[in-house]
């Protein structure tokens, strides 16, 4: 990492280094907390409304006024209905000579279990080699406390915040983002009115040790296939032979989606991806990307792809299918000899930029009910489109773009990776086209982190100077709006 020139900064950067101890202390206090918002049950939602209050206590020691927002209920399919954790929405400072970033974090976590396969208690931060081991470290708790510990090193050290700081913190990420949709769209002229940009840092880069920037994500449209002879299964010595089994006609309709190259096999779904441009092309030459580490990393035999561009470029630009499972096979360990009666096939469609998200409904929509006739069997087969979200696209040459490219080069010496992200964040599109401010994702996190995963961690380095590239990124900020 580079020295910072001297100024401000310089004290802000020696107070995180001094404090580091104190930042994860506090992050330790953080992970101990099951904010698990994916299992719906009294206890977890507790531990949630819990980190809730933490989080606003944590936001109000540093001078900032929060509004803990109720979000209402959420409806469970069994009838049963659990609280809703808050949502934050937090400010500190209305200078209008100064510009106003408005950060996105969460506080809800992936359920984790130690006997899962951690080598560590996942909700007690352990610290092996400069790694902060826990669930929730790289996401998201790491990343909001970095945001916090930024501005704390600010205000301890009595230095004016260059910019004006909103927080948007949520605890439903990891269930679908519940409630905050609405919330945004009744903030727009409100809460967002004086926003100038919003960063998320809610993903990782694509190196161990070069900072990234991200500058797209694609969309998902998550299919169901449900193949119905009956509701009960059947006997296999008595009833096969005689009848369309469902496990067969979704096996077949799930074998005709996507080939072993990877390619969609759904009629016209490449129709509207943009062709690569030249300067597209340039763009993913100068990644930093080695690929023997990130295949050898990520355990994999071999890709579908030789090269880092290719490779790159069907994980961000183009789109992917993925079949994720079957509700109803008979899944368990054993020999049972049964028909099952109603199976339900499970696939999604990572969607790009240009691609209409009803078009491809009604693409695969069409396609499996050819496939399906084609088999002539007497079962019912029911197509649903059960979640569509949009992919996300920033314009970088946005000031926030301009800024956090300064800020990198101040805390790392280096120009970041221009990367995108294959997955998906609702929210990025929905903050974008509500609020009509732009977007920006600025990581923290290196790409062996695992969010999600077993033994999920941030490291040290990672949190530290995290936590300076946001205090850079603030001045930068400020720097480039005295000139708008
Ligand atoms: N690096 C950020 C990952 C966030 C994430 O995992 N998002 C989910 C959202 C989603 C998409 N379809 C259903 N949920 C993802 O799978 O991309
Ligand atoms: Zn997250
Ligand atoms: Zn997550």
């Amino acid at each position: 990492a580079s020295t910072p020139p001297p100024g401000p900064l310089e004290k802000v950067f020696q107070y995180i280094d001094l404090h580091q101890d104190e930042f994860v202390q506090t992050l330790k206090e953080w992970v101990a907390v099951e904010s698990d918002s994916v299992q719906p049950v009294p206890r977890l939602r507790r531990e949630l409304l819990r980190m809730a209050g933490l989080a606003a206590d944590r936001l109000r020691g540093l001078g900032a006024r929060v509004a803990s927002v109720d979000a209402g209920f959420q409806q469970l399919s069994d009838g049963q209905t659990l609280p809703i954790p808050p949502i934050l929405l937090a400010e500190l400072g209305s200078d209008p000579k100064k510009p106003t970033v408005c950060f996105y974090g969460h506080l809800d976590v992936q359920p984790a279990r130690q006997e899962d396969g951690w080598l560590t208690d996942p909700y007690t931060l352990t610290e092996v080699d400069g790694k902060l081991y826990g669930r929730g470290t790289t996401d998201n708790k790491g990343p909001v406390l970095a945001w916090i510990n930024a501005v704390s090193a600010f205000k301890a050290l009595d230095e004016d915040l260059p910019v004006n700081i909103k927080f948007l913190i949520e605890g439903m990420e990891e269930s679908g983002s519940l409630a905050l949709e609405e919330l945004v769209r009744k903030e727009k002229s409100g809460f967002f009115s004086s926003v100038d940009c919003i960063v998320i840092s809610d993903n990782l880069w694509i190196s161990r040790r070069k900072p990234a920037l991200i500058y797209g994500t694609r969309g998902n449209s998550y299919f169901t296939v449900e193949v119905k002879c009956r509701d009960q299964d059947f006997h296999s010595g008595t009833f096969g032979g005689i009848l369309n089994e469902p496990m067969a006609d979704l096996v077949a309709l799930l074998g005709s989606l996507v080939d072993a190259s990877g390619r969609i096999l759904v009629p016209g779904i490449y129709g509207h991806v943009a062709p690569v441009t030249e300067e597209e092309k340039r763009v993913y030459e100068a990644i930093d990307l080695d690929m023997e580490e990130y295949r050898n990393s990520s355990q994999v035999k071999k890709f579908l792809f030789d090269t880092k561009e290719e490779l790159l470029m069907h994980l961000w630009r183009y789109p992917s299918l993925s079949i994720h499972g079957i509700e109803g096979a008979f899944h368990e360990p054993g020999a049972k000899t049964v028909i099952p009666g109603r199976v339900i096939g499970k696939f999604s469609i990572r969607l790009v930029p240009h691609m209409d998200m009803s078009v491809v409904e009604t693409q695969v929509k069409q396609h499996l009910e050819y496939i399906f006739s084609k088999r002539n069997s007497s079962n019912q087969m029911t197509v649903s489109m059960a979640l569509g979200l949009h992919p996300w696209i920033a314009n970088i040459s946005d000031h926030q773009y301009l800024a956090a490219k300064r800020a990198i080069k101040t805390v790392f010496g280096t120009e970041p990776d221009m990367i995108r992200d294959g997955s998906t964040i609702p929210i990025a599109k929905i903050l974008q086209d509500t609020t009509q401010k732009s977007v920006i994702m600025l990581p923290l996190g290196a790409v062996d982190d695992g969010e999600h995963s077993q033994n999920e961690k941030i490291n040290r380095w990672n949190y530290i100077e995290g936590s300076k590239l946001f205090a850079a990124f603030f001045l930068e900020m400020a720097k480039l709006h005295s000139s708008w």
